[in-house]
């Protein structure tokens, strides 16, 4: 894990040991969940690592890797089908099968996706055009992987809610598990560059990957290293993340000048990647830090990844909790509903930096220009 430079609130006055020594995964933060010690030193690095980079690799995380070896079989076996079967899941609506197309504000990227509502509800109505051979196989794959992560997801919080010295350290986790979480479960397909025209043929994309320029000049601006998804933050509280072993994630983090550069992540499927959410660095009035990421798919091997969205209901209002409002720390943000921060999300590109745009008394300029709706 990166050398951390701060500390997390707490309200003890004793100073709480620091965290054992951080370990690093090619300069990626990593936790060992299971590691000897005590939880106050586990949720103080959790905690360390969400302050400062806004991610993490968790690894000895409890959760068997047989429900996600399932989830990959099925997910993979979609994949694989004939465009026409596909697209009886599609096109997005967010929810669905869509392909290169990411959100309804023009974003792109060289995948094809399946986009869930994870409650099983949901599953099992979406089921019915993802497999229509046996829909019940595939929702109960899917709840299994989505009980499973959830669990590890709630860890996490908690263990947040702890190294953060919260009065009620279930303060998060509570919020994703209500019975109308909307919570979302997203696996994304890479085809190989060797593989990219046949996905151009399957979309039977109107976008084409040619653009023309201010100046008139077109271009391919995904020649060379391709961009997969493109660079964003993830709304939600938290996001799990766990791939196949094929590379391609990249995390923009600060490097020891304080400067932001984009850092490769080597891939592990054993571990999951963990992401602070937008709502996450509101609820904590920006104590942890919602990270910006994308992936670069340039590989010869298909990336098959699998991220859990974890976000409260609909209704749930996100504001501040009072033990990280302090004097010299006023609020950042005005309170919202997550209803609230989903339609703005929608109505703007993947890249934008949709929480500035309520931050307490600040005009947006800072927004104006980057990445709104064209
Ligand atoms: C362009 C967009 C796609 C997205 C919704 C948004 O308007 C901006 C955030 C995007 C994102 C990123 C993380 C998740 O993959 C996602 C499902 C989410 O909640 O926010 C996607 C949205 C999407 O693809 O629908
Ligand atoms: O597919 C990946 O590895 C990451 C995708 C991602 O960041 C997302 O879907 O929000
Ligand atoms: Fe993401």
């Amino acid at each position: 894990m990166v050398v951390p430079t701060t500390t997390p609130v707490r309200q003890d006055t004793v100073a709480p040991p620091p965290p054992p020594p951080p370990s690093s995964h090619g300069g990626i933060p990593t936790v060992d969940m299971s590691a000897p010690g005590s939880r106050g030193a586990l949720s103080r690095q959790v905690a360390r690592a969400c302050a400062e980079q806004g991610f993490f690799r968790a690894v000895n995380h409890g959760v068997s890797p047989a429900p996600g070896a399932r989830l990959d079989a099925a997910t993979a076996a979609f994949f694989a089908l004939p465009p026409r079967d596909k697209q009886r899941a599609g096109p997005p609506s967010p929810l669905g099968y869509g392909c290169r197309s990411i959100g309804f504000s023009g974003d792109a990227g060289e995948l094809e996706y399946l986009l869930l509502h994870a409650n099983p509800a949901a599953v099992a109505h979406r089921a019915r055009s993802i497999d229509t051979d046996d829909p019940s196989r595939f929702s109960s794959v899917v709840n299994e992987y989505v009980g499973a992560v959830r669990q590890l997801a709630c860890e996490i919080l908690d263990l947040l809610g702890e190294g953060l010295g919260l009065k009620d350290p279930r303060s998060f986790s509570k919020l994703i598990t209500d019975a109308d979480s909307d919570s979302l479960l997203r696996i994304n397909h890479y085809p190989t560059a060797c593989t990219i025209h046949k996905l151009d043929h399957d979309c039977q994309c109107k976008m084409k990957s040619n653009v023309r320029t201010k100046n008139g000049n077109v271009v391919n601006p995904s020649a060379g290293a391709r961009i997969g998804f493109g660079e964003h933050s993830d709304p939600q509280i938290i996001s799990l993340l766990r791939a196949n072993d094929v590379n391609g994630l990249q995390v923009l983090l600060p490097n020891s000048n304080g400067k932001e550069v984009w850092i490769k992540v080597p891939a592990d499927p054993s571990a999951f990647f963990v992401n602070v959410g937008d709502l996450l660095q509101a609820l904590t009035n920006g104590k942890l830090v919602s990270v910006r990421h994308r992936v670069i798919a340039s590989t010869c091997r298909p990336r098959l990844s699998t991220i859990y969205f974890a976000a409260p209901p609909l209704h749930a209002r996100i504001s501040a909790l009072p033990e990280t409002i302090t004097a010299g720390s006023p609020r950042r943000y005005r309170p919202f509903t997550w209803a609230e921060y989903k339609k703005t999300m929608y109505s703007l590109r993947l890249s934008h930096s949709r929480l500035d745009l309520f931050h307490v008394g600040d005009d947006d300029s800072s927004n104006v220009g980057k990445g709104e709706k064209e």
